[in-house]
């Protein structure tokens, strides 16, 4: 399976190394800078699974010469409709396209790009970041690609899976991540939707990591107020969090030693714009149609979205 991984950035080029490692026939998509650097530095990862620096094949837009069997689609929201633009040549008729940006938004720009059927649904749960070297920098253990086909998966005339998603499963697996073949990928979405919204919300509005915010008087009230908020919306959209998920973030959102952030909250501590709009914005117009009340989300998106504009001063 010929992969093009389109964004070689923090969660692209990490999982687009550990499949070349993996032996895996996979060019990068990249711009001309990152080529650059690409070609002097390698392909730098740094992770408690252990470092690894790879001359990757890269590839620029204006070179694509042949579709390829799968995309995987891992820009920010920001620049998404520029990467839709450069990924066209590379998209056949039988081309997947795999993208693993948070929220849901993106679904709908890849399906009025490139039709319904090329596009799957995904997640990935990873904590990774680039540093000043751009160096991929992997900050905890976590790291699992979930995919699986929006419709479910499943043929109504041989009620088996579709051939093609068993075929991406195999490319996928035993490459040293975790993998899952979801046969209610929209679910899956959703979960991870309400995962990133609220520890986004917690670590953003609050202004600091999980553990710093537990650790002052009312930080853990707060933090699980936001959590309700997200899961409410979710829920109103007929996507609720199971139960033992919810447990788990509930667990992971008041922890006391925790370092953990977000990549929204790193992005935010860099100066570097933030998926606002698609991961928190998105989610409060849909609790808004809900007539639900979400103030601490509501909060979080107006200090975000100053933050947005100061930027473009
Ligand atoms: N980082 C994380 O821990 C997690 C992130 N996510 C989600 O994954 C998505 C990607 O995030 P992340 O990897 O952190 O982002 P990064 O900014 O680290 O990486 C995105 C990469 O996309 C590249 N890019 C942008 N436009 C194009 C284009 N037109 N052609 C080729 N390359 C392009 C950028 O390259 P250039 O150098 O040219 O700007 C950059 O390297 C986001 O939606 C995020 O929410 C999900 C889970 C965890
Ligand atoms: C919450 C987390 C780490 C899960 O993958 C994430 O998606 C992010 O920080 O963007």
């Amino acid at each position: 399976m010929k992969i093009l991984v389109v964004g070689a950035g923090a969660v692209g080029g990490y999982f687009g190394a550990r499949l070349v490692q993996a032996g895996r026939d996979v060019t990068f998509l990249v711009r001309p800078a990152r080529a650059q650097q690409l070609q002097r530095d390698g392909l730098r990862i740094l992770s408690p699974h252990g470092d690894v620096t790879l001359k990757p094949k890269t590839v620029t837009s204006s070179e694509i010469a042949n579709p390829y069997d799968l995309i995987f689609l891992s820009v920010k929201a920001q620049p998404l409709d520029q990467a839709i633009k450069d990924m066209k040549p590379a998209v056949g008729p039988d081309t997947m396209i795999y993208p693993v940006l948070n929220g849901m938004r993106h679904i709908d720009s890849l399906v009025h790009s490139f039709g319904d059927k090329a596009v799957l649904g995904g997640v990935c749960m990873v904590s990774t970041d680039l540093d000043e070297q751009s160096r991929i920098v992997q900050i905890t253990p976590m790291q699992k690609l979930i995919y699986g086909e929006r419709s479910g998966g499943i043929t109504e005339r041989s009620g088996e899976l579709t051939e093609r998603i068993r075929a991406l499963d195999k490319a996928l697996r035993d490459a040293s991540f975790d993998t899952e073949l979801s046969l209610n990928i929209t679910q899956a979405m959703w979960d991870k939707w309400v995962i990133i919204a609220s520890l986004g919300l917690i670590t953003c509005l609050l202004g600091g990591p999980i553990g710093e915010i537990n650790r002052v008087p009312d930080g853990e009230q707060t933090a699980l107020q936001a959590l309700d908020e997200c899961a409410a919306i979710g829920k109103a959209c007929g996507f609720p969090t199971p139960q033992p998920l919810l447990e788990n973030i509930r667990k992971q959102a008041t922890m006391k030693d925790s370092q953990f952030t977000s990549s929204l909250y790193r992005d935010l501590q860099k100066g570097a714009p933030v998926e606002a709009d698609t991961i928190l914005g998105d989610l409060l117009d849909h609790g808004h149609a809900h007539h639900l009340e979400t103030p601490l989300l509501q909060a979080c998106c107006v200090r975000l979205r100053v933050y947005q504009n100061s930027l473009k001063h």
